[in-house]
C-alpha cells in the first residue's frame, strides 16, 4: 500500500511534537514532509529565555536534530515558507516557487509577536522576542550598546529583561498598568515580584504609555504620552502575541482570532488540521506549551485513525516565571470573585505568599510567590476538580512532608502531571524508571522528556526517582550511563569489551544485557567507536551505526543538500586543485564556495545524487568535515615567508595531517600550527595546538573555539618536529582510549586534569612509547579514503542511495 503524503507547515514545537506522536502510533503510515520558515531544526522556544540569560546555548536547545529527521525519513525544508494552499487540488505552494501535493496537511504556524504600531517602530534596534535570531540580535546589541528598554511587564518581558541585565545592559521595563504580570498574578504577588526584581537591578516605569520611538536610523529614545523621554539603544516589545493565521486566511480556511478547529483539531477544509498557538479551539487560543502536547496527542490519534476518545477538551493554564532567584507560579482563576473564597498565607520575613481560590469546595486557581513547592499538587487539584471539603484548608498550602514527613511525590496520583512543559505524568515516569531500569534524572529526561524544557520540575523528578527506587537510589544516582538502554557507563562498556573480548555490536548488547533490541542513536555509535578503538585491526566498521553525516560522507544542510570539503593538507592548495574545484562547481551548479575557519574550501549546496560525481571529478581526499575524526590542521605561513616565523609551521602541519588523517576519535579533533607566539593559526583554541619558538615547539592541548570557548593548556615543549609527532600520537591515543564517545578533548581534559595526562603522556616514557605504538597500529589499519572507496564500489553506492540510482560518467 502506498503511503499517504503528510505535510506539516510550521517546524515548531506543536507541529513536530505531533509528528513524534504520529511516528509512535504508526511509523510507516505516512511519507512526511515538513516546512519551516526558520533556518533551524525544531528547537525548544521556551529555552530562548535561558539562552539569553546565559544558562544554556543555542546548540543545547535543539529538540530534533537534522539526524532525527533523516533517521525518520522526514523530508525537511527549512528556510521555506508555505504561502498558499489549494484546498481543492490538495497542493501547497512555497515562497521558493515550489509546489507539493498532500493527502493530509497540518498547519502549526504558531504566533507572531505583537509589535505596537508606534511611529518609529520600524527603526533599527526595535525587535520582538520570539526566535533564535531575536535572541542573537539582543546578545550582539549588548556587546555594543548600554541601555535597553523592554515594553511589556508580562512573562516574556520580564524574562527578556533578566537576560539583558545578565548581558550587562541597563534595563527599563515599561508597563502599561499598575501591576506586573496582571494576567497571572493578583496585586499582592505582583508587588512582591516587582520588589524582588528591583533588587535584581531592573528599573520599572509603571503606568507608562509609549507614544513614539525616536532616532535617526537606529532607536535612540522613546517618548511617553506624558512627554517623558528615556534613552534606549535597544527596544524589545513583549506586549503579547498574535496567532499566525496568514496562510489559512489566504487559503480560504475559516479563521477568527486563530484557525478555527473542532475537538479533533480539524479545520473547515477537508484533511487539513491545525494545532498549537495558531489554532482556536472553543474560542480559546493558547500561548503556552502544555495545551499543545494535549492537542498533539489528540491529532496524532485522529490522523492515524486510532480512537481519539472525546477529543481535545481545552486546557487550564498554569505558568511559572523563568527568572533565576524568583519563584512564581500561577494557575487557573487567581482573582477573587463573588462566588469564590480564598485561603491566603503571607510571610513578609521569608518573602512567601500563597493563595488558593476555592469555588464550591473545589480549588479553581492558585498563586504562589517565594515557595512554589506545592505547584504540582495544586495544579493537579485544579485540573481534576478535587473536593477539599474534607481537608483542613490550610494544610493544602503546606508541603506534604511538613505534615507527614513523607515526600510530596508519595501523595501525587499516577495520572497527575509532573512535567507541565512536556505533559509527562507521575505514572509515565514511574513506568519508565521500572521498565528501563533508569537511575538518573538525565536518563528519565532522555526516556520521557520530563524536565527537558524549563527544568523547574527537575527536583520533583529527582524526588520521584528516589521514591521509586527506594533503597537502590543511593547506589545508582551518580552513575552516568551511556543511555537508557543500559545501566552501564562508558567506562564499564569499554572494560567489558576488552575483558570479554567482545567483537561486534550485537554481541556487546546481548552479553551486557542491553534493555532494548536495537539500541538507540546514543549507544550504537558509541559501541561502534569503542569496538573500532579496542580492535583496530579486526573490527569492521558498522556504517548503519554512524550518524547520518558520517554515513553520507558529507554534511547535510538545512535545505536537504550537502556540503563537500576536500582535504587540503595544512591548508595549502595549488592551481590545479583550484581549477578542479572551479570546474566541479560549474558542472554541478554548486551555489556557494566558501573558505572555512580551518582553511579549506567548502562546496555548499551539493545535491545528494550529485555527491559521487562531485567526489569523482574532484579526485581529492575527503576532508572528513563530517566526521568524529581528525578534521583540519590549520597552519600559519611560517618561516618560509613570514618575517616573524621561527619554524616551518606549514611543513609540520602537513606532516601532522598526513599522519593522522582518517583516524577515528571520540569527537572531532582540530589542530593548528603557528610559527611564533603571534599565533596566526589560532593554536591556543585547538584540540592540539603547536606554537614554534626559536629551536622549540610548544605543544598545547584541550583548546576549543566553539560554544564552550576554552584556552588550550601547555602539555610540553620539545625540540624537533619528530618529537611533536610522537607526543601528539601519544596524547591522541590516550584521548581515544579514555574519553567517552562524543567528549571533546577540552571536556575530557577538564574531567581528568592536565596533570594526570602529563604524568602518563610526558613523564612516563614507557607509557608514551606504548601509546605511540598502539597509535601506529590504529593508523596502519585505517581504511582507504571513503570517497575513493565509494566511487569504486557499486554495492556501497546502492546502500547509500537506496532510492536513487546513480550513473557515474
Ligand atoms: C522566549 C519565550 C519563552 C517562552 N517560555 C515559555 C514557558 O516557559 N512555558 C510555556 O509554556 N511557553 C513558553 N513560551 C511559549 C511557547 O514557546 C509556545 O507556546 C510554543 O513555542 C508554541 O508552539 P507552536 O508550534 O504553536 O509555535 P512555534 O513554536 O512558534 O512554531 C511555529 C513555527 O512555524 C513557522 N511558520 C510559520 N508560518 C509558516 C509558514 N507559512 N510556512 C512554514 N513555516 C511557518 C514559524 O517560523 C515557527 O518556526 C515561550 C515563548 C517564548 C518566545
Ligand atoms: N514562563 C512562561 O510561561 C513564558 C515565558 C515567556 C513567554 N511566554 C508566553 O509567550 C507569549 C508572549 O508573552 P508576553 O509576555 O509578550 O504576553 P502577555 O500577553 O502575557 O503579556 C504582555 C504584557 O504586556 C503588557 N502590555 C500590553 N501593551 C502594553 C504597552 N503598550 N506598554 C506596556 N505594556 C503593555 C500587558 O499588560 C501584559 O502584561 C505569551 O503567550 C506567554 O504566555 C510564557
Ligand atoms: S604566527 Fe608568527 S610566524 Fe606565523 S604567520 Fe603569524 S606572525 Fe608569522
Ligand atoms: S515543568 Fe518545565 S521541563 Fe518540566
Amino acid at each position: 500500500m502506498s503511503k499517504r503524503k503528510l505535510l506539516l507547515v510550521g517546524n515548531g514545537m506543536a507541529g513536530v511534537r505531533c509528528i513524534e506522536e504520529i511516528i509512535k502510533l504508526s511509523p510507516d503510515r505516512f511519507e512526511i514532509t515538513v516546512f519551516g520558515t526558520e533556518p533551524h531544526p525544531n528547537y525548544n522556544r521556551i529555552m530562548l529565555s535561558s539562552v539569553l540569560q546565559g544558562d544554556t546555548s543555542v546548540d543545547d536547545i535543539v529538540l530534533n536534530s537534522y539526524e532525527w529527521y533523516a533517521e525518520n525519513n522526514i523530508r525537511l525544508y527549512t528556510g521555506e515558507t508555505v504561502i498558499t494552499i489549494d484546498t481543492e487540488k490538495k497542493i501547497v505552494f512555497t515562497d521558493k516557487n515550489r509546489s507539493f501535493a498532500y493527502d493530509d496537511l497540518i498547519i502549526a504556524t504558531g504566533s507572531n509577536p505583537f509589535i505596537l504600531p508606534l511611529p518609529g517602530a520600524d527603526k533599527q534596534g526595535v525587535i520582538g522576542f520570539r526566535n533564535i535570531e531575536d535572541c542573537e540580535t539582543m546578545i550582539r546589541a549588548a556587546e555594543k550598546y548600554q541601555r535597553a528598554v523592554v515594553i511589556g511587564g508580562g512573562l516574556l518581558g520580564l524574562e527578556a529583561a533578566r537576560g539583558l541585565l545578565n548581558l550587562g545592559m541597563e534595563v527599563d521595563v515599561v508597563h502599561i498598568l499598575d501591576h506586573l504580570m496582571e494576567r497571572q498574578l493578583d496585586p499582592t504577588a505582583s508587588v512582591m515580584l516587582k520588589t524582588e526584581l528591583e533588587k535584581q537591578g531592573m528599573n520599572f516605569l509603571m503606568n507608562h504609555h509609549t507614544e513614539a520611538i525616536l532616532g535617526k536610523k537606529r532607536v535612540e529614545k522613546i517618548v511617553f504620552k506624558d512627554g517623558k523621554i528615556v534613552k534606549a539603544d535597544l527596544v524589545v516589545m513583549a506586549v503579547g502575541i498574535k496567532p499566525n493565521i496568514a496562510l489559512a486566511k489566504a487559503s480560504g480556511i475559516e479563521t477568527n482570532r486563530g484557525i478555527v478547529v473542532n475537538d479533533y483539531m480539524e479545520t473547515s477544509a477537508p484533511d487539513i488540521y491545525s494545532l498549537g498557538e495558531c489554532a482556536e479551539h472553543r474560542e480559546m487560543v493558547y500561548g503556552l506549551v502544555a495545551p499543545l502536547w494535549e492537542q498533539a496527542k489528540v491529532l496524532a490519534k485522529k490522523i492515524c485513525d486510532c480512537d481519539a476518545e472525546a477529543g481535545y477538551q481545552g486546557s487550564i493554564l498554569s505558568t511559572k516565571l523563568k527568572v533565576s532567584g524568583v519563584n512564581v507560579f500561577s494557575a487557573g482563576e487567581f482573582i477573587d470573585s463573588s462566588d469564590t473564597k480564598a485561603i491566603r498565607v503571607q510571610d513578609d520575613f521569608e518573602g512567601v505568599y500563597k493563595k488558593i481560590v476555592v469555588r464550591n469546595d473545589k480549588v479553581v486557581g492558585a498563586v504562589l510567590f517565594g515557595d512554589t513547592t506545592e505547584s504540582t499538587k495544586l495544579l493537579n487539584m485544579i485540573n481534576n476538580g478535587v473536593s477539599v471539603a474534607e481537608i483542613e484548608k490550610v494544610n493544602i498550602l503546606q508541603s506534604t512532608d511538613q505534615q507527614t514527613g513523607e515526600s510530596i511525590v508519595a501523595s501525587i496520583a499516577d495520572e497527575e502531571i509532573i512535567c507541565g512543559c512536556n505533559g509527562v505524568s507521575k505514572g509515565d515516569i514511574v513506568a519508565a524508571i521500572k521498565t528501563n531500569n533508569l537511575s538518573t534524572v538525565s536518563e528519565i529526561k532522555d526516556c520521557t522528556s520530563a524536565s527537558r524544557s524549563c527544568g523547574t520540575c527537575k527536583n520533583l523528578v529527582g524526588e520521584l526517582l528516589e521514591h521509586t527506587l527506594g533503597e537502590a537510589f543511593e547506589k545508582t544516582e551518580e552513575k552516568e550511563t551511556i543511555c537508557a538502554c543500559t545501566d552501564l557507563t562508558h567506562e564499564e562498556v569499554v572494560a567489558a569489551i576488552r575483558e570479554k573480548g567482545l567483537s561486534h555490536t550485537r554481541e556487546v548488547m546481548n552479553v551486557l544485557g542491553w534493555q532494548t533490541e536495537e539500541g538507540c542513536s546514543k549507544c550504537r555509535p558509541a559501541i561502534n567507536y569503542y569496538l573500532g578503538m579496542v580492535h583496530p585491526i579486526d573490527y569492521e566498521d558498522e556504517r548503519e551505526s554512524r550518524f547520518v553525516n558520517e554515513r553520507m560522507h558529507a554534511n547535510i544542510q538545512n535545505n536537504g543538500t550537502y556540503s563537500v570539503v576536500p582535504r587540503m593538507y595544512g591548508g595549502v592548495t595549488n592551481a590545479a586543485d583550484l581549477r578542479k574545484i572551479a570546474d566541479v562547481a560549474d558542472k554541478y551548479e554548486i551555489p556557494l564556495l566558501k573558505i572555512t575557519g580551518g582553511q579549506r574550501i567548502d562546496l555548499l549546496g551539493v545535491k545528494k545524487e550529485d555527491l559521487p560525481g562531485v567526489w569523482k571529478d574532484l579526485d581529492m581526499p575527503s576532508g572528513y568535515a563530517y566526521g568524529k575524526a581528525i578534521r583540519t590542521v590549520k597552519t600559519c605561513v611560517g618561516e618560509n615567508f613570514c618575517r616573524f616565523g621561527t619554524q616551518d609551521s606549514i611543513g609540520l602541519g602537513i606532516a601532522l595531517e598526513k599522519k593522522f588523517e582518517r583516524l577515528n576519535t571520540p569527537h572531532k579533533v582540530k589542530m593548528g600550527v603557528s610559527a611564533c607566539p603571534r599565533n596566526c593559526a589560532e593554536s591556543s583554541i585547538k584540540d592540539v595546538g603547536i606554537i614554534g619558538l626559536d629551536g622549540i615547539w610548544e605543544v598545547y592541548v584541550g583548546g576549543n573555539g566553539g560554544t564552550d570557548l576554552r584556552s588550550a593548556e601547555l602539555l610540553c615543549k620539545v625540540k624537533t618536529a619528530d618529537e611533536v609527532l610522537e607526543v601528539v600520537a601519544a596524547f591522541l591515543q590516550y584521548y581515544r582510549e579514555n574519553a567517552k564517545y562524543l567528549e571533546r578533548t577540552s571536556h575530557w581534559l577538564e574531567r581528568v586534569g592536565l596533570d594526570h595526562v602529563k604524568a602518563v603522556v610526558i613523564d612516563d616514557g614507557t607509557a608514551r612509547a606504548q601509546l605511540a605504538e598502539r597509535m601506529e597500529l590504529a593508523l596502519a589499519a585505517l581504511i582507504q579514503d571513503p570517497w575513493k572507496d565509494f566511487i569504486k564500489n557499486s554495492k556501497k553506492q546502492e546502500e547509500l542511495f537506496q532510492t536513487t540510482s546513480l550513473q557515474l560518467s
